[in-house]
């Protein structure tokens, strides 16, 4: 069982800014496949309006809590992206998730350096704001497996 000290929550309510900075809700613009999104919960949150739903470009355009709201009017049901859709919650789709997560912080050589210096920590992902959704955009095991194996990388590209 890691000691809180051998840990790092990755959440927007983290007690250490290298959490918020690396969290999902931050604001955090990066380019994806060709569209400029504010964060990667903006991005979550508006794949779940079908192409041409203005709350999707909403969504795409902000970050934290009002991301997250813009996204709660939807049936979460499928997510949609490059004229395709999903399953909501499939492993495409976590996987596309996944692919914007690494793009974000491979875009950003301050977010590059900033994972680089959480080498040796446990990441979690504690939102502190209920329990996990069953069936979500990103599950707290998916999103610290991206970071961590993103995080190998980046480190040994330096060595
Ligand atoms: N409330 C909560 N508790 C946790 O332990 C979590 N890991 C999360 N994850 C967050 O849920 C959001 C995705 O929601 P949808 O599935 O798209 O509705 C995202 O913000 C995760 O960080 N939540």
């Amino acid at each position: 069982m890691p000691t809180p000290d051998s840990c790092l929550n990755v959440a927007y309510t983290s007690t250490d800014w290298r959490g918020v900075a690396l969290s999902n809700f931050s604001l955090s613009p990066f380019l994806f496949e060709g569209v400029l999104l504010a964060s990667v919960e903006g991005f979550i949150q508006g794949l779940k309006f079908p192409e041409g739903d203005a709350r999707r470009e909403q969504a795409f355009q902000s970050s934290a809590w009002e991301a997250k709201q813009a996204g709660e009017q939807a049936d979460k049901t499928a997510a949609y992206w490059a004229g395709k859709h999903m399953p909501f919650g499939s492993p495409e789709h976590h996987q596309l998730v996944g692919r914007a997560v690494r793009t974000r912080i491979e875009q950003s050589p301050g977010l590059r350096q900033v994972l680089i210096s959480t080498k040796g920590l446990v990441l979690k992902h504690e939102t502190g704001h209920g329990p996990e959704p069953v069936v979500t955009s990103l599950p707290a095991t998916i999103f610290c497996k991206v970071l961590t194996d993103l995080r190998d990388e980046l480190i040994a590209h330096v060595k």
